[in-house]
Parts: C-alpha cells; structure tokens; sequence
C-alpha cells in the first residue's frame, strides 16, 4: 500500500531527519531527484528552454538546484522570481555558477519566455504555500499551461492544499509532479489529483521518520491478496455467496448489471431477490432468482440492497429487512436515498456496512462533500459509524475510525450510466469474502477502475462493457497477461 500524507506529517518526520543530516543535505537530495526525472522527462537537456517559477521557500530552493544541474548539462534555463529579494540565495548563486539566468516576474516578455519553455518547473510554493496563487504567479502558470513545454511541479502544484487537493483559487496545472519522501495526499484526490498530473516519489530518507499513514492507496497486489481463486478444497457456498436486491421493473437493467458485476467478480453463488427477477434471470441463468422477499432468497454472506430498486414502500421494507440481518451489507442508490430519510437501522449495526453514496446521495445525509472528500467520507462514516465510499473521479473510501483509501485507478469514461450499479455489484462480492467493509470498499474502487480502463482501450465504453471485462480484469490486477494465461498460470 502506498501511504497518504499530510503536510502536517511530513514536517514533523522530517524535523528529526533535517536533525541528524548535515544543513542542506535534504534540499540536495530533493534537487538531485527532480533533476533525474526532468532529464528523463524532456528526452535529452542540451540546448533545452527550461523556464523555473522560483517563490520565497525551500520549494523555489529546490528548483534552482535542479536549475543548477539541468544548465550544468547544457540546458538553457532561467529563473523567474517571483519575489526577487526573496529567493533562496544559495540556490541562486548555484544556478548563476552553472550557467543559468535570472529574470524578476514582472518582466515585459517574461510570460512568452514561460510560453516558449520546453519545461516550465513550478518551484513557486511547496508544503509551506497556503491559499491560491498571487495574481503574477497565476498568469505565469497560466502561460504555462497554455505553452507546448511540459508542465512539472516540484513537491506539490502550487496553489492546492497538499493535505486535501483543495484549490482555492488559481494553482499551477502540471503534467508531473516530483514529490519529495512521501505522497502527499493532496496529490491524489480532489482538484489536487487533476493538477499534479503524474506523480514521481523521490527518496530522500524520510521513509524511516513517517508515522503510520492513516490514509492509502491500494496497488494491484494489494488488490489482488482480496482476489484470490478458489482453492482446491473451496466448493460453491465456500468463496462467498452474495445476495442482490436490485432492479425493479422500472429499472431492470440495475438488476441485471449489479447481478452480473457480483457474478464475474466472485462467480461461486450469487442469489438474486427482487422484481427484476425475470431480467435477471434471463441474463444470469447462473444465478439464484426469486420475485419475493430477501429472507426468500436463501442463505448469504453479504447483501448488496439498493441499484434501481425505487424507493417504495416495498423497497423500504425489504432494506429494514437486509438491514436487520447480522450479514456484511453495501447500500447504495435508491437505498441510500432511503437511508438518508432515517439513518436509523444503520446506526446500530455491528456486521460490516459499506455506503456507496456519490455527491449528490452523499449531500441529502446533511451536508455538501465540499473539497475536503477524505474529510468529508470521514466525517459521514464516523456519524453513522460504518464505512462511507464516495464515488468520484478518485473514490475515497473512509471507515468510521479513520482509515481511509484514495481510488487510484479508473478512467472518466466511467462517467456513464449503470457503471455505480456495477462497483456495487464488486464490492458486495468482495465484502462476501470477509473483510473490513472499508477494504472491500477499496479492493472494489480499484479493481471497478482498472476494468474501466481496460474497456477503454477500446473507445467509449456502457456499463454492461465494465461486466464483460472484469474476468480478465480480474486476472490483470493479479498479474496475469492474457498471452500469459497458459495451464501453469492457473
Ligand atoms: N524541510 C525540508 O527539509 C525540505 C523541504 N523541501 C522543500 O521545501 C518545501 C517547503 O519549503 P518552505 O517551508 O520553505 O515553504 P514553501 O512551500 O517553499 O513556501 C513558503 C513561502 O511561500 C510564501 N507563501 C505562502 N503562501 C503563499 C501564496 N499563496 N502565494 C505566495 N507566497 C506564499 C510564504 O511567505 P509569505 O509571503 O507568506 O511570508 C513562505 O515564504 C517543500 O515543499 C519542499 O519542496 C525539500 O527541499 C526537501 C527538504
Ligand atoms: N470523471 C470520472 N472519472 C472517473 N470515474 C468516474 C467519473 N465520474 C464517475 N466516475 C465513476 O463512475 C461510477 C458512477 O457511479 P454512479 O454515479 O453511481 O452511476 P450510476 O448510478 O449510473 O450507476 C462511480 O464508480 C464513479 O467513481
Ligand atoms: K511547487
């Protein structure tokens, strides 16, 4: 798992590291990284235009160092000081040593210079910014998007908060980021996420100094530890059985997509109780039906209630029925919009409870998501004291102690209907396997988006594309290659 900081964390582990490191030793190594990877970036330094955005803070004393090397290689780089009095005056005189130029913001031609740069470096503000970018620095950063050279931000995009990926106001738009010692929460969620673009982790010995991260991010190994194949003593009931209370016959195709979803994810035994019935029943002849209730279903480990079922007075019935079993259950959709109406039979469940609520369901329990949607997961699942999955271009999943993911894959594609319908249908299949409803909220996020990104490939994907993919999706995210699925794979 990758940890999630803040900025808060990170200064306070690096106080014992700048403590036991001679004065400087830190910034070098930072300087050195990001050097690195901008070399590997532009494909070559000699003779290149490197513009650097230079603020008052270590952050601009990272970029001219790393000015340093690039024009010690025959780039052709300057500076631009936003506050000329300010800068970081041995960073300064480093650059000036190896050959680079420096310029005040306020320049005439300063913003076409920025425009022209085959890399612009944003060094304006790090972990030590707060609030958005002045007007000068958001022209320039301006200019730099709108130029043909790569965008790199150094540590975190000036302007987002490094803790949240809130924006207020302007930020820089990066196409990378090099980050220093550890990710940076900011840099996965929330506007943050579309601003840092790509991100680079450069060592610089923090690793030893970090506190437990209280907020991570999910690879494909660790998705794949909750995806394993059956075993060879495993049987139909053994892997999990998932019951699904979805779709209606208003909407039977949530029904169909949800069943389907559970079906490929965890194919052992999924049981199906509602009045889709008959799609579903057409579609999944491997699948369990009954038109009745859920207590008509037979026996599960875990409940999905909720895709396309109405908020009738049947549907609410047959959620107090799910909910008043001691079975794992995710609530989602028409669900939610029942839950949010009286929170009640959530509050007092010990079983693992899973809430998979976009903005707008997430906003009729009380309160807008905001910009803080780590904060704001928290904040939900710590009221009702269950597991709380915002949906979103980085789903974050929060449990009511804290511990929360940020989705690191996927595609905007998913932004089509029926795709919730289908990460509901995952994650009741996952939550079947007996995890923490918070893990299985996480294992599902990641493994929904990496199938959206394999149905992507092929252009515009539907939902029902998201089902037809997840086998091999599935076999993806534990490492197999489709020219690699031979017997011994198995
Ligand atoms: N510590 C370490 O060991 C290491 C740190 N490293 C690097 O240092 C970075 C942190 O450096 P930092 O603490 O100097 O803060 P930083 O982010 O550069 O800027 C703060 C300055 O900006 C100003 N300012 C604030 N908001 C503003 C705004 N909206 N618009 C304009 N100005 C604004 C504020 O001054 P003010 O004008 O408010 O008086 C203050 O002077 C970190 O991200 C990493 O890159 C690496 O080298 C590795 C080792
Ligand atoms: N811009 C986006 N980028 C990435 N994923 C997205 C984006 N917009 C939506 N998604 C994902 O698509 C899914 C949509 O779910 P939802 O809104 O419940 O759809 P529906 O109710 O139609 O099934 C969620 O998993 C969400 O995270
Ligand atoms: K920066």
């Amino acid at each position: 798992m990758i940890g999630l900081y803040t900025a808060e964390e990170i200064r306070a582990a690096e106080e014992p590291l700048l403590a036991e490191t001679p004065p400087g030793t830190l910034m070098q190594r930072a300087a050195t990284g990001l050097a690195t990877v901008c070399v590997r970036l532009l494909h070559g330094v000699y003779g290149r235009r490197v513009a650097l955005l230079v603020g008052t803070g270590n952050n601009g004393g990272d970029a001219l160092y790393a000015g340093a090397r690039l024009a010690a290689r025959g780039a052709r780089v300057t500076a631009v000081l936003l506050d000329a009095e300010r800068a970081h005056p041995a960073g300064l005189a480093a650059l000036r040593r190896a050959g680079g130029r420096v310029r005040r913001a306020e320049g005439p031609d300063v913003r076409d210079l920025v425009a022209r740069a085959d890399l612009v470096l944003d060094g304006i503000l790090g972990i030590g910014g707060s609030g958005g970018l002045r007007p000068v620095a958001a022209e320039l950063s301006t200019a730099a998007a709108e130029g043909a050279g790569l965008t790199v931000a150094v540590d975190v995009p000036s302007g987002i908060d490094a803790g949240t990926g809130a924006v207020d106001g302007a930020a820089f738009p990066a196409m990378h980021t090099v980050t220093f010692g550890a990710v940076k929460l900011g840099l996965v969620v929330g506007e943050g996420r579309a601003h840092a673009g790509q991100v680079h982790l450069v060592d610089i010995g923090l690793e030893p100094h970090l506190p437990a991260a209280t907020a991570h991010q999910l690879t494909d190994a660790d998705a794949a530890a909750r995806l394993a194949p059956p075993s060879a003593t495993d049987d139909k009931y053994s892997q999990g059985v998932v019951g699904i209370v979805a779709g209606s016959t208003t909407y039977p195709g949530a029904g169909v997509l949800c069943t389907g979803a559970a079906l490929r994810t965890r194919p052992g035994l999924v049981r199906y109780a509602g009045t889709a019935a008959d799609g579903v029943r057409a579609a999944w002849p491997e699948v369990i039906v009954t038109d009745g209730r859920p207590g008509d279903a037979g026996r599960v480990q875990a409940w999905v209630v909720g895709p396309g079922m109405g908020t009738d007075a049947a549907a609410r019935s047959a959620l107090d029925e799910v909910l008043a079993t001691d079975l794992p259950v995710v609530v989602d959709a028409d669900a939610l919009t029942l839950l949010a109406e009286d929170p009640g039979p959530v509050r007092g469940r010990s079983a693992p409870t899973l809430l998979t609520p976009h903005d707008r369901e997430f906003a009729r329990f009380g309160a807008e998501v905001g910009a803080d949607r780590v904060a704001a997961a928290r904040r939900l699942a710590a009221d009702l004291g269950c597991a709380v999955l915002l949906k979103g271009e980085a789903t974050v999943v929060a449990d009511a102690d804290g511990a929360a993911f940020v989705n690191g894959t996927g595609t905007p594609w998913l932004a089509t209907a029926g795709t919730g319908d289908v990460l509901s249908g995952i994650a009741g299949a996952v939550l079947a396997t007996g995890p923490r409803a918070v893990e299985a909220g996480a294992v599902a996020a990641h493994l929904h988006g990496r199938t959206g990104q394999l149905a992507a490939q092929r252009g515009p994907l539907v939902a029902g594309d998201l089902v037809r993919r997840l086998p091999e999706a599935v076999g993806r995210v534990r490492g197999l290659r489709p020219d690699r699925l031979g017997d011994s794979e198995a």
